[in-house]
């Protein structure tokens, strides 16, 4: 990769149907694997009670760090396509799934297209994206509401996707040098 035109993303993962874990741990293989996609880091696992819409198991979350040259729309491109590949429906709004991937950050960019809008519209709310998140990029600046990433956590802790428990990450998640 080109230095120069290498951009830092977060992505949230999210699974709550089949197994849990081995969706993740699928998702993560799939991404790194792609040529212009290096995922770098990887949060630990928080099991989250659901937001949203409640009638539904349980989710194990995640946030990753990935280093890509490729823009932000297609990035999304390849994260959908990786949803579809595990079986990801999209049935009941913020219903259950097998995987969720969303693009949280992407470098300090901002934007609003019709597919994309970029910081997530609602990671701001949402515990379990900004507990994870702050567990690899605390420090980070969020490019709208200005407030570091480890502030923002702080201030959801507790509230919408309370987590249960905290998982450590197993080896088999340690992203592979390539
Ligand atoms: N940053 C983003 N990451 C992923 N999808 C996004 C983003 N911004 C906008 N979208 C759009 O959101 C649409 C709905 O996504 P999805 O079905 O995954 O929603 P959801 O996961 O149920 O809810 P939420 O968006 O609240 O997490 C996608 O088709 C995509 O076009
Ligand atoms: N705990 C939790 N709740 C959710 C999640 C999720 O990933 N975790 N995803 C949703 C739609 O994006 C809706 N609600």
């Amino acid at each position: 990769m080109d230095a120069s035109k290498v951009q830092t993303a977060y992505l949230s993962l999210g699974s709550n149907l089949g197994d849990r874990r081995l969706n993740l741990r699928t998702a993560i293989a799939i991404l790194d694997a792609h040529p212009e996609i290096d995922v770098t880091r990887v949060s630990p696992i928080y099991e989250t009670e659901p937001v949203g819409y409640l009638d539904q198991p349980d989710f194990l979350n995640l946030v990753l760090e990935l280093q890509t040259e490729l823009d932000a729309k297609k990035l999304w491109k390849i994260t959908s396509s990786t949803e579809l590949e595990l079986g990801r429906q999209r049935d009941i709004k913020w219903g259950p799934r097998t995987i969720d991937i969303d693009i949280l950050l992407v470098d300090h960019q901002v934007m609003d297209t019709d597919d994309l809008i970029i910081p997530h519209p609602r990671m701001a709310d949402r515990a379990f994206v900004l507990l994870p998140l702050a567990d690899l990029a605390g420090d980070l600046v969020h490019p709208v509401t200005r407030q570091t990433v480890s502030v923002m956590a702080n201030r959801v802790e507790g509230k919408d996707g309370v987590y249960l428990c905290k998982i450590p990450l197993a080896n088999d998640y340690e992203p592979t040098e390539n």
